[in-house]
């Protein structure tokens, strides 16, 4: 906070001098009704209210203050210096509260402005930090590095004691343990290898850590890059490091380092010890104290500075003069170095400002000034309203609710709940905004109102459909595919009964007649299992309508080494497989075991990211491909509200809510446990298991498309910077305008917190990735999915219940422009957020190209899934031999 213990208490520095008093000497201050104490003096004939080291005089008479207060409040006041020490008796000296005293009680205040003061002295004692042995951590992802050796080495001989360990998440969980005693003196980097440990992501994730500063960091560098560039340490320095270092076996050069190391984090921890003290006394003052910088940007204000004028101390550093004026202000610019004088001090919750007597000091540690502080004295009369010393309001309504409440004296029931401690972050963003409308234009007002309106809903993620018209009026398919999709229980709508000539009959998927294909065909395909446009539907068919087992005996057992991290055997891992694709229905032409591969398929290929790859650890990796595995498992190929409506056991188990993925999570989890020769998890202690349980429910639960905005919405607000543009209640429904550049918050990457942001959006993108495949899977997957839904709606006719999507019937819907809905509503901002963050640009590229190939058929009228697979053969054909790769997928018109 760039406070410095000879800020707050350094007195013996002050000289007097009488330079400036004239200037001060009767300040006019703006016309506001001061106090209670004020308007009590007010209502005498003449009064005068005496505090520390000023005289206020009311001019005004009683009348024309009561008639004017509050609004055009004419009474002047005169606040005079009090010179020497007449002015301020030993017993009004003795009365003040202040338990900041800048002032020595028996040092007479003199309100002088001193311009040449020695620097400030800083107590000894505050800095004064016993001795250590030192504690070392060494951050080297080579667990073998001699460097790192060598550096342990020295450690221990000058008596300390060191610990290793590989990334950036073990450093950041190892320092957040608050209450871990072995906090590190120094921390060793190895920056040698960017692309195994990004070294000044570390540190700076490191110093955002609270209480952190004092840690000494060290970044071993090549030597070449070292000698390379006169300024190769300042990328580091502005990272955070303390210091740059020539990567060396030498053990006197070690020993040196950690000596000089030891040193440095010993002054650094008793610095910032004293800093962290200091600004703990002036929070518990009650005297409103901020320390600003010369330039009078505030750097530090305590509690009741925040209380009183309705701060948050998180907003960070201000123009001070946005917040106060008056005399003292212009006294502090002046270069004085040590001032009375009254403030004037603008609330946020109040419009009247408040006038503060205000004692002032400059603080230098060389000639010139690198703080100033301000301690303002909250008035006698707020004191007599109080009746107790702490701060309280002037006058009714003037501090806001909180204040009242922190007194624990107004025990009002508002003032009770206020005072809990509990506070959700909606309530503090409510109370911002509220605050924020004061004096701001009416347009303004109301924006922020609105924006509070909408916040007190209990549904901040729920897109509103009926906002959009365009949406509703133009393209009932896709109204009607978004809408089921987005909603969750039983369905409201009155089925629009449109007549279907189609009959009820299930129509199979055609499985082909292709032989299952020699195991050496089958090894080629699975070699090919992390290229993005894998033959899922050829794998299909080589094993038969098993691709989960095969695929995930590849991927998770081989790729993944998934039995390594669960210590499992690989017999346990087939039989896991098999017992979950037996699992899934081979009737659902969409929900079937195809799908749970293509997912893992995709999962997979995300892992392989480097992003991804630095990001989650090895269980974390193994949890999300047993999620996408199993995160349909036993899909009814129904909807969870078609299941609701129909009052399926499944949705009276799960009372409506989530209906399908808990079905899903749970399943995966009882048919793992309930054989041993299934339980992949069964080598795992209570914690590991429980990580990875709550990580694969997390991940399945995540799939639920009910809440796919809110996941959305949470991981783009977390990861990119929010940019100019609005997008209107979180949609974006025009995919043309969406090629600005997303700015990536690398920080947030750093927080363990923000993961799991990362892991749903992960298995998400996943779930729905078929619309961002080459055309060919992308179509084939509409096909199946479509079928789906005409199935769901003959079922809904037949028994007579509420038809979900009305316009899914196969006689009248149009395939390509319910792809077309899709990829506008929910593909193609969720795409283009995980395409930038895994660096993936065909994810955006493929749903383009798709989106660009549904509208070409929707103008030349296609609709029917006959009719879309005629076309897409026609075009086939007349495209050049790399669109034509041949596939076994089957046609639609079986
Ligand atoms: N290509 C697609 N067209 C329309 N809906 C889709 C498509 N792909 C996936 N979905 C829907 O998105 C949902 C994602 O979750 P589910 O797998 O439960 O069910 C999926 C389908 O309902």
């Amino acid at each position: 906070m760039g406070c410095t213990p000879s800020m707050l208490l350094d007195h013996k520095s002050r000289r007097r001098d009488s330079t400036g008093s004239q200037e001060a000497a009767l300040a006019k201050v703006a016309p506001t009704p001061v106090c209670n104490k004020a308007v009590q003096a007010a209502r005498a004939p003449r009064a005068s209210l005496e505090s520390d080291g000023f005289s206020i005089q009311l001019s005004s008479k009683k009348d024309s203050y009561v008639s004017q207060m509050g609004n055009n409040f004419a009474t002047q006041l005169h606040i005079k210096r009090i010179s020497g020490s007449s002015g301020g008796s030993p017993g009004a000296r003795a009365g003040r509260r202040s338990s900041l005293a800048l002032t020595p009680e028996d040092e007479p205040l003199v309100d002088v402005a001193n311009r040449s003061p020695p620097p400030s002295y800083i107590p000894s004692a505050l800095l004064y930090a016993p001795p250590e042995p030192l504690e070392l951590l060494c951050v080297f992802p080579e667990r073998a590095s001699r460097v790192c050796a060598a550096a342990s080495a020295a450690a221990s001989r000058v008596g300390g004691e060191a610990r290793t360990v590989r990334g950036l998440r073990e450093t950041l969980e190892l320092l957040r343990r608050d209450v871990d005693p072995r906090l590190p003196h120094v921390v060793v980097i190895d920056a040698r290898q960017p692309q195994s440990l990004d070294a000044i992501a570390l540190a700076r994730a490191i110093r955002g850590i609270k209480n952190t500063q004092h840690i000494i960091l060290i970044a071993v560098v090549k030597k070449s890059a070292y000698l390379k560039d006169d300024f190769a340490v300042l990328p580091f320095l502005e990272a955070g490091y303390n210091r740059v270092m020539v990567e060396t076996l030498g053990a006197t050069a070690w020993c040196a380092e950690m000596l000089q190391a030891r040193s440095a984090a010993t002054a650094a921890r008793a610095q910032i010890g004293a800093v962290a003290a200091l600004a703990a006394a002036a929070d518990r003052s009650r005297d409103l104290v901020a320390v600003t910088d010369d330039q009078q940007r505030i750097l530090l204000t305590n509690k009741s500075w925040c209380r009183v004028l309705g701060w948050r101390v998180e907003e960070g550093p201000r123009p001070f003069t946005e917040t106060a004026g008056g005399e003292a202000l212009r006294l502090a610019s002046s270069g004085a170095r040590d001032w009375e004088a009254p403030v004037t001090l603008r609330r946020r919750a109040a419009p009247d400002p408040i006038l503060l007597p205000c004692r002032g000091a400059a603080v230098a540690l060389t000639r010139s000034t690198s703080h100033v502080v301000f301690v303002c004295e909250p008035t006698n009369a707020m004191d007599g309203e109080r009746g107790r010393g702490s701060l309280h309001s002037i006058r009714r309504g003037s501090l806001d609710v909180r204040s009242v409440a922190s007194d624990g004296l107004r025990r009002t029931s508002l003032a009770k709940l206020q005072g809990l401690p509990l506070e959700a972050p909606i309530t503090k963003v409510i109370t911002l905004l509220s605050a924020a409308t004061e004096g701001a234009p009416p347009s303004t007002v109301a924006c922020i109102e609105r924006a509070v309106d909408m916040l007190r809903t209990s549904e901040l993620y729920s897109p509103q459909m009926k906002d959009e018209p365009k949406l509703r009026v133009e393209d009932p398919i896709a109204t009607d595919l978004i809408g089921a999709l987005l909603s969750q229980g039983p369905t409201n709508i009155i089925s629009s009964r449109r007549s279907s000539n189609d009959s009820t009959v299930v129509r199979q998927t055609n499985r082909t007649n292709i032989k299952h294909k020699t195991s050496g065909q089958l090894r080629e395909l699975l070699d090919t299992a992390l290229t993005w446009d894998f033959e899922i539907f050829r794998l299909e068919d080589m094993t038969r309508g098993r691709p989960l087992t095969h695929l995930g005996l590849t991927l998770m057992g081989q790729r993944f080494d998934l039995c390594g991290t669960l210590e499992c055997d690989e017999r346990t891992l087939a039989n896991w497989l098999t017992t979950i694709e037996t699992n899934y229905r081979p009737k659902n032409s969409y929900h079937n075991s195809t799908h749970a591969a293509d997912v893992l398929q995709a999962v997979a290929f995300f892992l392989e990211k480097e992003r991804l790859k630095c990001l989650l650890e090895p269980l974390e990796a193994a949890a999300a491909l047993v999620a996408a595995a199993a995160h349909d498992v036993d899909h009814p190929g129904t909807s969870s509200a078609f299941l609701c409506n129909s009052l399926d056991p499944l949705a009276i188990l799960y009372n409506d809510v989530s209906v399908l993925e808990s079905h899903h999570a749970a399943l995966t989890f009882k048919l793992t446990l309930s054989d041993d020769r299934v339980n992949i998890f069964k080598n795992l202690d209570r914690e590991m298991f429980k990580t990875i349980r709550h990580n694969v429910i997390d991940m399945i639960l995540a799939t639920e498309m009910t809440k796919h905005y809110e996941h959305l919405a949470k991981f783009v607000n977390v990861f990119y910077a929010t940019s100019g543009g609005s997008k209107e209640d979180g949609l974006q429904a025009d995919v043309s305008k969406t090629d600005e550049p997303l700015s990536l918050d690398t920080t947030a990457l750093s927080l363990p917190e923000n993961l799991v942001l990362v892991k749903r959006m992960m298995i998400k993108c996943a779930d729905v990735s078929n619309a961002s495949r080459p055309q060919k899977f992308a179509f084939e997957w509409a096909k199946r999915i479509a079928d789906e839904y005409f199935l769901q709606t003959d079922e809904e006719k037949a028994k007579d219940l509420p038809v979900v999507m009305p316009m899914f019937d196969r006689a009248t819907c149009s395939i390509p422009r319910s792809q077309i809905g899709f990829i506008d509503y929910i593909i193609m901002d969720m795409m283009e957020a995980w395409a930038a963050f895994i660096d993936m640009p065909e994810l955006v590229s493929h749903a383009r190209s798709n989106h660009q190939r549904w509208r070409e058929l929707d103008e030349a009228g296609v609709t029917t899934i006959a009719e879309v697979m005629r076309a897409q053969r026609q075009y086939a054909l007349q495209s050049t031999p790399s669109n034509t790769t041949t596939t076994t997928q089957p046609t639609a018109e079986e």
